[in-house]
């Protein structure tokens, strides 16, 4: 189990270091336009989980959405902070 705080630095890191078969680095590699598309097809993913399915698949739905849009922050250089700002 980790936090979101966790993740963001996790991935912060990979991007740093690069390691062989990160999907991440993949996703950052590829740009903001593709890794827009990933956080639209998961948004809509938990818009269906959270109506047709489980408390589980949603939650799941959830955070593969907070994991794309942790992806978007990195690629586009927007900290925690940033974003921390405006809650
Ligand atoms: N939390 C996640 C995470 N959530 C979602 N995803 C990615 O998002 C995809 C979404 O899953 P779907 O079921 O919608 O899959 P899909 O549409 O068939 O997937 P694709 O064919 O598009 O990959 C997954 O296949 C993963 O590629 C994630 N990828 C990585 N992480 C975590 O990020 C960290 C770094 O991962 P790596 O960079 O891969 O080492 C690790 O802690 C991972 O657990």
């Amino acid at each position: 189990m980790k936090t979101f705080d966790e993740l963001y630095a996790e991935l912060t890191l990979k991007v740093q270091e690069r390691p062989e078969g990160s999907g991440t680095v993949a996703q950052i590699d590829a740009g903001v336009h593709a890794i827009g598309k990933k956080v639209v097809e998961e948004a809509a993913e938990v818009w269906m989980a959270a109506e047709y399915e489980s408390d589980e698949a949603a939650a799941e739905e959830i955070s593969q959405l907070l994991y794309h849009v942790q992806t978007m922050m990195i690629a586009r250089g927007i900290a925690l902070e940033d974003v921390y700002r405006h809650l």
